[in-house]
């Protein structure tokens, strides 16, 4: 099975010469499709940076990564999850979640359609019609699942997704990302400081002063 992602000796420092702050350092890892993977760390242990990375949204100052089944660069194929809120305000439910489909140069029929076809799929579709302000986190949360699962991609990374919401909420969320990835045969990688979260998912890699550990 090719992998999703390859990482080789993978770094990266933010500043240069001595003020230089080594965020991640010597991560050499794959992803494979199907994967489900908690990264858990301390506060500052690199997990950002390294989701950053693995999602093709920063490049490494050394080391290498690869997408061997995207080609050159991950774009499309990665659909990522924000802690806290990512939805437009003046937008609805569905049109926020057409709009990354809208940006990738879809119609908006076609465009409208999936993201209804998405929210239908894990049961959000009575809340297409409503504003972000009208939404719980867990909602909106999972309106965000139901924005990358639109897009089908076939890389899910997820930093915090349920960092300010209740325990069942959080449950949710997560399990409607496991489901998600599994339906689109994804691999999906959730950061997490939340112990329960990260025992929901079958594999957890730790990260610890920018080392990690599979
Ligand atoms: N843009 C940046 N410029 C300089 N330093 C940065 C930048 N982004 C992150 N860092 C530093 O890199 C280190 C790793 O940060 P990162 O956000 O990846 O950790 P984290 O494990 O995700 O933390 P948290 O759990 O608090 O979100 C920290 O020391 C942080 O201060």
């Amino acid at each position: 099975m090719t992998p999703l992602v390859t990482c080789q000796e993978l770094a990266r420092a933010y500043g240069k010469g001595k003020n230089a702050l080594v965020a991640v350092h010597s991560v050499t890892c794959e992803l494979r499709p199907g994967q489900h993977v908690a990264i858990t760390g301390t506060s500052g242990s690199g997990k950002t940076t390294l989701l950053h990375l693995l999602a093709g949204l920063d490049r490494p100052t050394a080391g290498r990564i690869a997408w061997p089944a995207f080609g050159d660069r991950p774009r499309g194929r990665v659909g990522v999850v924000f802690q806290g809120p990512s939805l437009l305000p003046p937008l609805d439910v569905a049109e926020n979640v057409a709009l990354p489909l809208l940006i990738a140069g879809a119609g908006e029929a076609e465009a409208k359609e999936q993201a209804l076809l998405a929210l239908a799929a894990i049961g959000l579709d009575d809340l297409a019609g409503s504003l972000p302000e009208e939404l719980s986190g867990g909602q909106a949360q999972r309106v965000a699942v139901a924005r990358v699962l639109a897009a089908e991609p076939r890389l899910i990374i997820a930093d915090e997704p349920t960092a300010q919401l209740d325990s069942d909420s959080a449950r949710r969320v997560v399990d409607l990302l496991t489901r998600v990835a599994s339906r689109l045969d994804a691999a999906l990688v959730v950061a997490t400081h939340d112990p329960l979260v990260a025992r929901r998912l079958p594999e957890t890699w730790t990260m610890n002063d920018g080392a990690l550990t599979c």
